[in-house]
């Protein structure tokens, strides 16, 4: 493992934020911690940063005690959302920078030979990595004159420079648009698959976490609801909220059940008998996918179903039409008082 976190609590003041966390993240993985806003995702990345101390619990990093280092002795390369760049030096000199600090501790070199061979080994590694975030052709502009999403991929390669055991990365595309996110989030895939650095990224965003992560560490009012793949937390989730938080759910006569699972016939066309009864309320149209509003003849909340707009022409499903319900997979007992049903 990598990064063991165990039994990790913090408070501010008497609010807790974090409550006996432990987490142990895979070597050369990428690592999602997902979870609703305020569940105290940030929190532990800096905690594991060492920029955040825990009042109780420890801290490993590549099997060595971290818990009390200070962040510049734990080899992690950090990014936040939003990338304090200096302002004043072209995107090459703010990847350099990190890397000058580490080889001379700022002060020059005494000998004149000794300070162009080190310049040259320098302006090689920027180069390498301008090549590996895509910014070869940028590297004498300002950080100012980049759009977002090189921006966000000029601090990737100043957290790599020193080449870091773990990469730790706090919403790092969170305040870009959904396209240039997107983008970056398959490259960002792409080059954890070429790197294998210790990746772990905190993100509010389901479909992201989804899509890019080896494993996803579900955290929800400061506690650790669920660890798994993707697959394992989608298909077979712990508990209602897991459920939930990650995709669309619908209920169907008492259970919690995904609307691309609930299958919808006519009754006309005879149907699956004993499924539940009722009307078609509304039909909208989402791109390629059509969703179904369907009111149950019991008293039942509004079911949702949805399925690709060739299926609902097959079934000719209209609004008004008399249709048989029924979950195509295994449901879910919905959770005391239903809260979590789409009504
Ligand atoms: N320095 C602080 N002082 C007081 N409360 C704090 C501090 N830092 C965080 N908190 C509180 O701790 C809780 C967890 O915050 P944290 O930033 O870890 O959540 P998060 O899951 O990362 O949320 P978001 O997705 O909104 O960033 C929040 O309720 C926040 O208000």
């Amino acid at each position: 493992m990598s990064i063991e976190v165990n039994g990790i609590a913090k408070r501010f003041g008497d609010f807790v934020a974090l409550d006996d966390v432990s987490v142990a993240i895979p070597t050369g993985r990428l690592t999602a911690l997902l979870g609703p806003s305020g569940g105290g995702k940030s929190t532990l990345l800096r905690i594991i940063a060492g920029l955040e101390s825990a009042d109780e619990g420890t801290v490993s990093i590549e099997g060595r005690e971290a818990t009390h280092l200070p962040p510049q002795k734990r080899n992690v390369g950090f990014v936040f959302q939003h990338y304090a760049a200096f302002k004043h030096m072209t995107v090459a000199k703010n990847i350099a920078f990190g890397l000058e600090i580490r080889t001379h501790g700022g002060l020059r070199p005494p000998w004149a030979s000794q300070k162009r061979a080190e310049r040259e080994r320098i302006d090689q590694r920027v180069a390498e990595l301008l090549e590996l975030v895509h910014l070869s052709q940028f590297g004498h502009r300002l950080p100012s004159q980049l759009s977002g999403g090189q921006r966000q991929r000029m601090a990737l390669a100043r957290a790599l420079a020193v080449e870091p055991n773990v990469l730790l990365l706090d919403e790092p595309f969170g305040a870009l648009d959904a396209k240039v996110r997107k983008e970056l989030r398959d490259w960002l895939r792409r080059l954890h698959d070429e790197m294998h650095v210790t990746t772990v990224f905190v993100t509010h965003d389901q479909e992201e976490a989804l899509e890019v992560a080896d494993e996803i560490v579900i955290i929800n009012d400061g506690r650790v609801e669920q660890i798994g793949s993707p697959d394992d937390l989608y298909d077979a989730p712990a508990n209602d909220f897991v459920m939930s938080f990650l995709g669309p759910v619908t209920e169907l006569e008492g259970s919690l059940v995904r609307p691309h699972d609930v299958e919808v016939v006519p009754v006309s066309d005879g149907g699956p008998r004993g499924a539940l009864q009722g009307t078609v309320e509304r039909v909208t149209r989402i791109g390629f996918e059509v969703r179904l509003d369907v009111r149950p003849d019991a008293a039942a909340p509004v079911v949702q179903a949805t399925m690709t707009r060739t299926q609902a022409r097959a079934l000719g499903l209209d609004e008004g039409e008399r249709v048989w319900l029924r979950a195509r997979v295994d449901r879910r007992p919905v959770a005391s008082g239903g809260l979590l049903a789409v009504r």
